[in-house]
């Protein structure tokens, strides 16, 4: 068996892999890079990219359609295989990117190859031996499929598939209200496909303060039906589609076939075939080996874990700061340290689009914090764009009145959400923020309202705050 001697091998070449390598080179340590499946990241290839591009053909579609309210009148139509073709002409575009960058890796730190652990620090790749001094785990995670919909075949579109289809169905089923559920499905309903979501749970499970949730679900609900809490109570394959059966929380039982059904049921870490019981790592009880989130090392082992695989925040910028920490940890091995983690942040790109700061509502005890907040229905400029929808939530610490976080829905809240990640991570108070300056009109003036009311209810000139208690905010 041929066998390669490397200082730091890394499994899987997506994002968090290819920042593991750049983190690993810098510590001056020869990395080898081991990927099984196409190059060019799960982000690029079929994920956050080819995503955005339906939104964007899809905010279009809806933009023109709905123009009449500034009198302006407008006939639409959606060309289908135009709009996929220019998904996948761009999409083509930054996923060659990526490929042209692992093009220029030397080709003896590449390695082609589905890789299992045979030690902590030896791996099979398809029959080559790689001798380690430290691996990172930077495997990704795959679409996961419920058995209640693994009769579904000719009709069945996951992520993976859907940006390849050649033209628009007439109809389709979304199963999960999750993330990419309601992205893809609200786009598909707005470039004309007649959509309905199904999610037999309560659905946008990344929203934990009620109200914001139930903001969301009320705006999205009105404009696609969006059953939450459903019972799915037969899914079967015909010649005409996928045939569904569900009864809403209602009791009204329903029956429709579709010509598509996209999969949209959650997504698992890619650790199965990766030979872990021959190594040390001790799983928790989803089966996901225990690590510290701060260096991504996997208890005291030569072993690091970074990205989706590590079922955390499956989001690119977490994967990627996680493979940097993992990488140069591997490489500094056993001399591991503590990387930057930066404040949450999260943005679904439905329209209105839908975010979330720091640990969210649910990231607080009782008792230690207040919150403020703004209805966007009689925001100047939302109304001006006549698009004032939207309910958005700002937390404030008791203590000393740090910024906390947010959870909110509303225009454009993928710009406000990164202003208050900031003044998070900044650890501002509450009062500091309303001293920075708002333009008018903006929909950010939105954010100062709701800050006002959180300032209010924190009575902030009551709040008695020691120098030292900085130490003790949001970030620490
Ligand atoms: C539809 C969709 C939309 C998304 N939109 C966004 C968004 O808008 N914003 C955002 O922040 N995030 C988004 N995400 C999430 C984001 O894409 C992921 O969090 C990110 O791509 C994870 O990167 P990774 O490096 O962990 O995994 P990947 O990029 O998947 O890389 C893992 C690699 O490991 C390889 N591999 C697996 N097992 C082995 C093995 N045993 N041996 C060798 N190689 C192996 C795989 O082939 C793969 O190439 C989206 C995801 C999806 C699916
Ligand atoms: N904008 C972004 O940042 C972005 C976009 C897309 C994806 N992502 C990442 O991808 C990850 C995966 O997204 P996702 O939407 O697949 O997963 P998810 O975990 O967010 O949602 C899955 C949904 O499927 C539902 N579900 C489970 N079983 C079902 C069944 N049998 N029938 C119908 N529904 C069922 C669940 O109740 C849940 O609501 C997300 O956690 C996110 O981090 C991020």
């Amino acid at each position: 068996m041929k066998t390669i001697d490397v200082d730091v091998a890394i499994i899987g070449a997506g994002s968090a892999g290819l920042t593991a390598r750049r983190g690993a080179l810098k510590e001056g340590k020869s990395v080898l890079m081991i990927e099984s499946g196409p190059y060019g990241t799960t982000c690029a290839r079929v994920g956050c990219m080819p995503s955005k591009l339906l939104i964007s053909a899809a905010e279009a579609a809806f933009h023109a359609e709905h123009s009449d309210v500034f009198g302006v009148r407008s006939t639409v139509v959606v060309d289908g295989p135009a709009v996929m073709e220019r998904v996948r002409k761009e999409r083509d575009r930054f996923a060659g990117g990526v490929v042209s960058s692992v093009d220029e890796i030397p080709e003896n730190e590449k390695l082609r190859g589905h890789a299992r652990f045979l030690s902590d620090t030896s791996l099979d790749v398809d029959g080559t031996k790689v001798q380690a001094k430290a691996v990172v785990i930077a495997t990704g995670s795959s679409n996961w499929i419920p058995k209640q919909l693994q009769v579904l075949s000719k009709t069945l579109l996951t992520s993976d598939t859907i940006f390849e289809i050649p033209d628009l169905p007439r109809s389709m089923v979304v199963f999960g209200s999750g993330v990419i559920g309601l992205e893809l499905g609200q786009a598909m309903h707005r470039l004309g496909v007649r959509v309905v979501v199904l999610d037999p749970m309560e659905g946008l499970g990344f929203l934990k303060d009620p109200e914001v949730r139930e903001s969301a679900i009320s705006i999205l609900g009105k404009e696609f039906p969006l059953h939450l809490n459903a019972d799915i109570q037969s899914v079967e394959e015909t010649s005409d589609g996928a045939h569904v059966v569900w009864a809403t929380k209602d009791g009204v039982v329903h029956e429709e076939t579709f010509e598509k059904a996209l999969v949209a049921t959650g997504r698992r870490p890619n650790l199965g075939s990766l030979g872990l019981e021959n190594t040390s790592v001790e799983l928790d009880d989803k089966g996901i080996p225990k690590f510290d989130p701060r260096t991504m090392q996997i208890a005291d082992l030569p072993i690091f874990i970074a990205g989706d695989a590590n079922n955390q925040k499956a989001l690119l910028h977490e994967a990627a700061d996680e493979g940097h920490i993992a990488g140069s940890n591997a490489a500094l091995f056993p001399n591991v340290r503590a990387g930057l983690r930066r404040t949450e942040l999260m943005v679904v790109f439905t329209d209105p689009q839908i975010a979330v700061v720091g640990p969210g509502y649910s990231g607080f005890e009782a008792g230690e914090w207040e919150e403020g907040s703004i209805d966007y229905a009689s925001q100047g400029r939302a109304r001006v764009m006549a698009q004032n929808r939207g309910l958005v939530k700002i937390y404030g610490t008791r203590r000393c009145g740090f910024l906390a976080g947010a959870e909110m829905v509303g225009p454009r809240v993928e710009h406000t959400a990164h202003l208050l990640a900031w003044a998070v991570q900044s650890r501002m108070r509450v009062q500091q923020t309303l001293e920075m300056p708002f333009y008018h009109p903006v929909v950010e003036e939105g954010i100062r309202t709701a800050l006002r009311d959180l300032a209010k209810a924190l009575k902030m000139n009551e709040l008695p705050c020691q120098g030292d208690d900085l130490r003790d905010g949001p970030g620490t």
